[in-house]
């Protein structure tokens, strides 16, 4: 439905993608995370057409749409920044593209108004878009983009400016929707829990390359390389050069998740509290071990230890990852 051949596209000297290629699924909802800068605004804005790749093709539908400029290219882009139309209110904003694409007013203004209440911002219809707060026009946004109908969505962190409650319940909002309507969906997030939870597959970009495409819960468990495992999960996953504590050869570097450490009396490995994260529903402890390898262990809330104590830890054996020590691929 959406293909990504080599696309490669530098900004003076840097470059912002180099050699994407990646096949979306019509009707299939992929999520792009990666540190800042790794490219994944660039994607969405070449496959918008708001920019041209320096190479390489975006196809939509099996056409190179290279020639297609971005008012017809059936795409909603939903950006951090909103693009809300000042001088328009919350209504006017939403009838906008209906009245553009000439649907009747009586139809139209049911139609906003219905998405207005999806979306849960049916008192504001008459407010102008700067009497209303950033999380208000991140949903107004969203209600807009959705009266476009359009073949694919792109989101460009459609959450990131909602308080925590919100965004549970936008992102659970954003799911019925992709249930209900089936609409193609690329999204970017910095979040985790939005990674893990909010598209059939994650794409994770690092220095403008994908590097690495799959479920999310099969690239958690089964990272390809050492830069895909720390960046997927938070707090991240313990890499140890050489294996260290975790035993293993030097040719090794062994790593393991916050969740698969333990304290345990018997435990193989010693280590010394340095600080305990209370997060309520769980605990993290920063723990360095003797030969100064730090070590996180998540538990559960009330761990019972503080700072300064000596602890036991134990791996779950089944749960270490291997990775060459060199190229930090997984072996
Ligand atoms: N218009 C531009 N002019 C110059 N450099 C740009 C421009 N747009 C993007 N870049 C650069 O291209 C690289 C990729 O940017 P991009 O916005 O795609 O990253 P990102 O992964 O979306 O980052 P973030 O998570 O911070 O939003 C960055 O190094 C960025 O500075």
């Amino acid at each position: 439905m959406i293909r990504l051949e080599s696309l490669t596209k530098s900004y003076g000297k840097v470059v912002a993608l180099d050699g994407v290629d990646l096949a979306v699924r019509a009707g299939e909802m992929v999520t792009l995370v990666g540190p800042s800068g790794s490219g994944k605004s660039t994607i969405l804005r070449l496959i918008a057409g708001l920019d041209r790749p320096d190479r390489g093709r975006v196809v939509v539908d099996g056409q190179d749409v290279a020639q297609v400029p971005p008012h017809r290219r059936a795409v909603a882009m939903v950006f951090q920044d909103y693009a809300l139309y000042p001088h328009l209110t919350v209504r006017g904003n939403l009838l906008f593209g209906l009245r553009v694409r000439r649907v009747r007013r009586a139809e139209a203004e049911e139609r906003a108004c219905a998405a207005a209440d999806r979306l849960g911002i049916a008192e504001l219809l008459d407010r102008y878009p700067d009497e209303t707060s950033g999380g208000q026009r991140q949903r107004i946004a969203l209600a807009r983009a959705l009266l476009r109908e359009p073949t694919v969505y792109l989101l460009d962190e459609p959450l990131a400016s909602l308080d925590a409650p919100l965004r549970f319940a936008t992102r659970a909002d954003l799911l019925t929707l992709h249930r209900e309507l089936g609409t193609t969906t690329i999204h970017v997030t910095h979040d985790q829990a939005e990674a893990m939870t909010l598209g059939e597959r994650v794409v994770v970009l690092n220095r403008g390359r994908v590097r690495q495409i799959g479920p999310p819960q099969q690239v958690y468990d089964e990272p390809e390389d050492t830069f895909v495992a720390g960046f997927l999960g938070s707090p991240p996953m313990n890499l140890v050069p050489g294996g260290g504590v975790l035993g293993g050869g030097t040719d090794l570097t062994l790593g393991v998740r916050p969740e698969d450490l333990r304290l345990d009396p018997d435990g193989p490995v010693t280590a010394t509290v340095e600080a305990v994260e209370a997060l309520g529903s769980e605990a993290v402890l920063l723990t360095r071990c003797d030969d100064g390898t730090r070590l996180t262990v998540r538990t559960g809330p009330r761990p019972g230890v503080w700072p300064g104590d000596q602890v036991r830890l134990r791996a779950d054996l089944g749960r270490i990852h291997r990775f060459d020590a060199d190229t930090g691929r997984r072996r």
